[in-house]
């Protein structure tokens, strides 16, 4: 039966070696490859075990090099470089691929890329473009998690049939723990312009806008809490990455930042009108349908069974809610630090049926924890 044996990944930061370590600890995979134009990202990726040797890849005259015969012996290539570089990559290497390896890549957009892609593809080669909607605002492979897919919800948007090669790359996806959907690239960049671009915009925004009123008083910083921090982490991604992804979603993001300047528009009118009645029924219908989404889904783990423990400051403080809920055979599918202050924080976690959530509320009630459930 055929598999994947050998992997290459071109882009070693944060998915690629993501995906190096997944690859290497959930699935069959012989030899995981990488390629990066950063040394250090190399250096990184060898040494926390997210690629066994690195791949190099040379153009022109020196294509047909010793080392350039590694890329002959690729079952599958991922890119997971930013956006922009993409198609440029597939051009310069797909020369010295074996015919019918499979390609995919990781990037955050899709109709773009695959538009370049498809006028220049071998036809030999099967391109499978793919989007892990999971990340971090952390870049580069020190940020490299081998669970990063589990549970995530991972869109492809096929461009051929593949004979049977889709399958393969599925399966591969499928154990690593990633949650597969299929939709068209339009419909996809549609889509992500709304949940994952414009939620970016919109954090950055809000820095830049508190940033000009700290220039004039500086404590305002001192005076973010948990409200500010929560809505501004992924402000802290890569710029080069977003500023493709931007660049290929440019007109449904900006569909999107017109909705959301209507939406705000809104909220000013009544402020200005001093609307008690009409604030009090908008924040109320938002709370309403923001209770609603983890519950319509969240990934494709639905209905979400969560609870909300107050937790005390002292070590190992999130150690012993989890060690008591592990000695009774409970798995915790989801954990979150929602607020940090001196004197404690709460924490969030998540199990998969709403019996386990029943019996690990008891176990903590019994411990003297104080705890909300959903
Ligand atoms: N960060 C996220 O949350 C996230 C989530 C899903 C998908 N993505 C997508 O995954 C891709 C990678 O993102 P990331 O977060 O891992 O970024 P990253 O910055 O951590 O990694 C990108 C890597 O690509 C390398 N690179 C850049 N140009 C290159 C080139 N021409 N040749 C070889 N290597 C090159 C960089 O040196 C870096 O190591 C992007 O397309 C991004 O849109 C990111
Ligand atoms: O930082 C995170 O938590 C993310 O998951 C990042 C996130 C997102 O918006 O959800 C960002 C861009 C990617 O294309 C996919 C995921």
């Amino acid at each position: 039966m055929e598999r994947i044996k050998r992997v290459g990944i071109i882009g070693v930061g944060l998915l690629g070696s993501s995906l190096g370590l997944a690859l290497k600890r959930f699935t069959e995979v012989t030899e995981v490859l990488g390629y990066d134009k950063d040394n250090q990202h190399i250096e990184t990726a060898l040494e926390i075990g997210a690629i066994d040797n690195e791949l190099s890849i040379e153009e022109g005259e020196n294509s047909n090099s010793k080392e350039n015969k590694m890329l002959k012996k690729l079952d599958l290539v991922v890119l997971a470089t930013p956006v922009g570089v993409i198609s440029k990559l597939v051009q310069d290497i797909q020369e010295q691929l074996k015919s019918g390896v499979i390609i995919t890549d990781v990037g955050s957009t899709k109709r773009k890329v695959i538009n370049k892609i498809k006028g220049q593809l071998r036809e030999d080669i099967i391109y499978i473009p793919g989007h892990p909607m999971t990340g971090s605002e952390i870049s580069g492979p020190k940020g490299a998690d081998a669970y990063l897919f589990e549970n995530a919800i991972y869109v492809l948007t096929p461009l051929q049939d593949g004979n049977g090669k889709f399958n393969l790359l599925v399966e591969l996806l499928e154990k690593i723990g990633a949650k597969l959907l299929f939709m068209s690239p339009k419909k996809h960049d549609q889509i992500v312009a709304a949940a994952s671009h414009l939620p970016h915009i919109m954090a950055c925004t809000l820095v830049d806008a508190v940033g000009k009123v700290a220039q004039e008083d500086e404590r305002v910083f001192s005076l973010t809490a948990g409200g500010f921090r929560d809505t501004t982490r992924i402000a802290s991604g890569d710029p080069i990455m977003w500023t493709d992804v931007c660049l290929s979603n440019s007109n449904f993001i900006r569909e999107m930042i017109s909705l959301f300047k209507d939406r705000l528009a809104e909220f000013d009118s009544l402020l200005a009108d001093a609307d008690s009645q009409g604030l009090y029924n908008k924040f109320n219908r938002i709370q309403s349908l923001r209770e609603e989404i983890p519950k319509k889904k969240r990934g494709l783990i639905s209905p979400v069974h969560e609870a909300v423990i107050n937790i005390s400051d002292h070590p190992n403080a999130i150690g012993e809610v989890t060690s008591s809920l592990g000695k009774a055979g409970i798995n915790i599918v989801d954990i979150g630090i929602l607020r940090v202050r001196e004197e404690g924080g709460a924490l969030r976690l998540v199990f998969s049926t709403a019996e386990e959530l029943e019996e690990a509320k008891n176990i903590l009630i019994k411990k003297g924890y104080k705890l909300q459930t959903k």
